[in-house]
């Protein structure tokens, strides 16, 4: 640093020599003799200064709105190679609160050697023009990095060196990379320019592929399904389709829907961004979200059936339609402009996010809807190509259990098994349920107290669901006998009706 620094204060003040000089020939010397004397000027000045200078903002794109990946990992980069050189760091506490990440302070100044070749990298703020002075630092600082190099190796640095640069710092992130859950923040609060869109949170969910309970073949045909993903950077590139892939999970509830979200992410090692989807106001703001989430991410809009009216919207806006030549009473009126305030995500918005040309923006991603009631859904949006795989996840079976009883008893084995395999398939048991009956209420419950537990669950609910069906039975059957009932009264007053007609004719 301290090299850089007296050999930039020397070419500052030969500069400015340069400078008076070109300044004072300007207003005496012929035109011609200028240009010739502008032309020198250039060269000497690149040959006292022959350094090229790159800068890397924070915050990219128009308004700066996105922050740039490549600030991040240059930081990285930065942060694992400097440490000898750099002497003032920010600290940040990263995984497993283990060591801390460091990196460089702002205004400091580090070297780096690439092929025997050496640069310098520095951190810089600009401070914006404020009217009031404050004690606090401002939100709205704009840091950037800088990269200097000798302009003989400008191939060099912008072909290998940056490559490098980029490779290995995405290598770190990844190393030292902590799962966040990402949910989205209410609009109103999007307009600061450094705001984002998305709140996180650390993401520790301990569901993994070992504690989900299902059948082993679909467990393993789901683990294919998703390592084939993602490694499937050149396959989708060669089809030209989008590096996503979208799952749809259904089955009732406590089947373990949200826990193979976790299971999904902890296997990817991706982040997850939760769309909550009712405060989300617009298509407009829909896409802005799509566009601010990260690769190797999975995005979840759970309950999709619930989330919006999504399945009956077209339906409603034809039904609107019909009735707009009617006249409306100033009730209903008000109610249905109430009911416009909320949510204008339409079905069509949702379907352009996820498939249409917003989705290309940035690859390595999966899109996940779960619902209870998979029949509400709009064909639409869970046709093939857009939920590319559908997974049931349904009552607990056998297999299931097992997992359960190991991960939860640790037993693989035991002589309460049968009796429960055969309750297992008399029964529908959401695998949540059984989880809950099998885990030990206290420290003196014992594998045999735990398991007969959920035997006496399951009996219970055995009997609870045949007295139901009993009683949907009856409810039938005296539903059959009142419409017999009134068939036969129909049938019977038609008849004596015709008597009556035959009868008045007779009579007229
Ligand atoms: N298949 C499963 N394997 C292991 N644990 C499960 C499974 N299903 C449910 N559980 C347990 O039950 C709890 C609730 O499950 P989860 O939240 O995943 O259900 P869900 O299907 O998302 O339910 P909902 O439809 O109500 O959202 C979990 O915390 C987990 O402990
Ligand atoms: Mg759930």
């Amino acid at each position: 640093m301290g090299f850089m620094g007296d050999l930039w204060a020397q070419l500052g003040s030969i500069m400015a020599t340069f400078l008076f000089v070109y300044t004072m020939s300007e207003r005496f010397v012929p035109p011609l003799f200028l240009a010739y004397l502008r032309k020198y000027t250039h060269k000497i000045s690149n040959f006292l200064y022959p350094y090229i200078r790159i800068h890397f903002y924070e915050f990219t794109g128009e308004r700066f709105f996105k922050r740039s990946q490549a600030f991040t990992t240059i930081q990285t980069y930065l942060s694992a190679n400097s440490f000898q050189r750099a002497k003032s760091f920010k600290a940040e506490v990263v995984k497993d609160s283990q060591t801390p990440l460091l990196t460089m302070a702002e205004n400091e100044e580090t070297t780096d050697e690439f092929q025997g070749v050496k640069l310098w990298w520095s951190s810089s703020t600009i401070q914006p023009n404020q009217q009031s002075f404050s004690f606090y630092p401002t939100s709205n600082e704009k840091r950037f990095l800088t990269l200097t190099f000798h302009k003989r190796y400008r191939d060099l640095i912008t072909g290998s060196y940056l490559k490098h640069v980029l490779d290995e710092g995405k290598a770190i992130a990844l190393k030292n990379r902590q799962l966040k859950l990402y949910t989205n923040n209410p609009s109103s609060g999007w307009y600061d320019y450094k705001s984002t869109k998305w709140s996180h949170t650390i993401f520790e969910h301990p569901s993994t592929f070992e504690t989900l309970a299902m059948e082993p073949k679909k467990k393993q045909e789901i683990l294919n399904d998703l390592v084939k993903f993602q490694n499937g950077k050149e396959y989708y590139a060669k089809i030209g389709k989008a590096w996503k892939r979208g799952y749809l999970l259904y089955g009732p509830p406590g089947t373990g829907k949200s826990s193979m979200i976790a299971a999904m992410a902890n296997f990817l090692n991706y982040d997850i961004y939760d769309l909550e989807l009712t405060a989300v106001k617009e298509n407009a703001e829909l896409r802005k979200l799509f566009i601010e989430t990260s690769n190797k991410s999975i995005m979840v809009i759970e309950d999709i059936d619930c989330s919006l009216d999504l399945t009956g919207q077209r339906k409603k806006k034809q039904k609107k339609d019909d009735d707009d030549t009617e006249a409306k009473d100033p009730i209903t009126k008000k109610a249905e402009e109430e009911e416009n305030k909320g949510s204008k995500v339409t079905l069509s918005g949702l379907l352009n996010c996820i498939d249409g040309i917003w989705s290309a923006c940035g690859g390595e991603r999966i899109i996940i809807f779960t619902t209870n009631f998979v029949d509400k859904l709009d064909p639409a949006l869970i046709r093939r190509g857009r939920m590319d795989k559908h997974i049931e996840l349904s009552y607990c079976c056998f297999e299931a259990f097992k997992v359960l009883a190991k991960n939860y008893l640790g037993v693989e084995f035991h002589e309460l098994f049968p009796k429960i395999e055969k309750l297992l398939e008399e029964t529908n048991m959401a695998p949540a349920d059984v989880a809950e009956n099998v885990m030990p209420k206290s420290i003196d419950e014992d594998v045999h107290t735990c398991l007969q537990n959920l035997i006496n669950a399951l009996e219970l609910t055995k009997e609870e669901a045949k007295k139901k069906a009993e009683e949907e039975e009856k409810g039938l059957k005296v539903e059959k006998e009142k419409e017999e009932y009134a068939q036969q009264e129909v049938k019977a007053n038609g008849k004596s009706g015709e008597d009556v007609e035959e009868n008045g004719s007779t009579i007229e």
